[in-house]
């Protein structure tokens, strides 16, 4: 991209200010603060501190301010997720594809989350994260196993990702910046 471009879309950046609100929701261990802090540097790590509560990031992708509540998912802490997800632009649904055994688990908190009537119609974003490890599900057989095809009263995404790797983050993100809202 040239000089000219940059100046381009900085200008252009000045006038079409967009802005959105999300929530990271999922079991613990799933990889959301990973995803934020890919998301925001680039920058990935073994060594996580488990979310006591929440985190809240906010993040600028070209024109686009995402204001992220990253929440804790140890079972403490999920009676928190409604009231985070209440108004968001997008509910981003983080699960850890290579863990099968809580697949199940993740599956029974996401549908009891998404029956509650103040979340009805947010759009939903399934992310099965971790596919750098071999055990890790499919996006088809995760789709299957989070029964994502008998939510019909939203629209629903599914992409396998990896923060490790870096697998799929763009295209996540401008998922992500097509849901954003023009500032009034
Ligand atoms: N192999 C692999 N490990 C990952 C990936 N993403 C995250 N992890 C690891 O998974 C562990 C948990 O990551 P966190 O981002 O803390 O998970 P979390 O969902 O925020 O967990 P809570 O805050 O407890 O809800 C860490 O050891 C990460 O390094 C990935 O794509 N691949
Ligand atoms: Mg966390």
């Amino acid at each position: 991209m040239g000089i000219w471009d940059y100046f381009l879309n900085w200008l252009r950046s000045l006038f079409f200010k967009q802005e959105m609100e999300l929530s990271l929701i999922g079991l613990h261990n799933a990889g959301k603060t990973s995803l934020v802090n890919v998301i925001a540097s680039g920058g990935f790590t073994e060594d996580m501190i488990p979310t006591v509560g929440f985190n809240m990031r906010k993040v600028t992708k070209g024109s686009v301010t995402i204001k992220l509540w990253d929440l804790g998912g140890q079972p403490r802490f999920r009676s928190m997720w409604e009231r985070y997800c209440r108004g968001v632009s997008v509910i981003v649904y983080v699960v850890d594809a290579a863990d099968r055994e809580n697949v199940a688990i993740s599956k029974n908190e996401l549908h009891d989350l998404l029956n509650k009537p103040s979340l009805h119609g947010i759009p939903l974003l399934v992310l099965g994260n971790k596919i750098d490890k071999l055990e890790a599900l499919t996006k088809k057989a995760l789709i299957e196993q989070m029964e994502l095809s008998g939510l019909t009263d939203r629209e629903v995404a599914c992409y396998a990702i990896s923060c490790k790797n870096s697998t799929n983050i763009d295209i996540v993100i401008d998922w992500l910046v097509k849901h954003s809202k023009s500032k009034s």
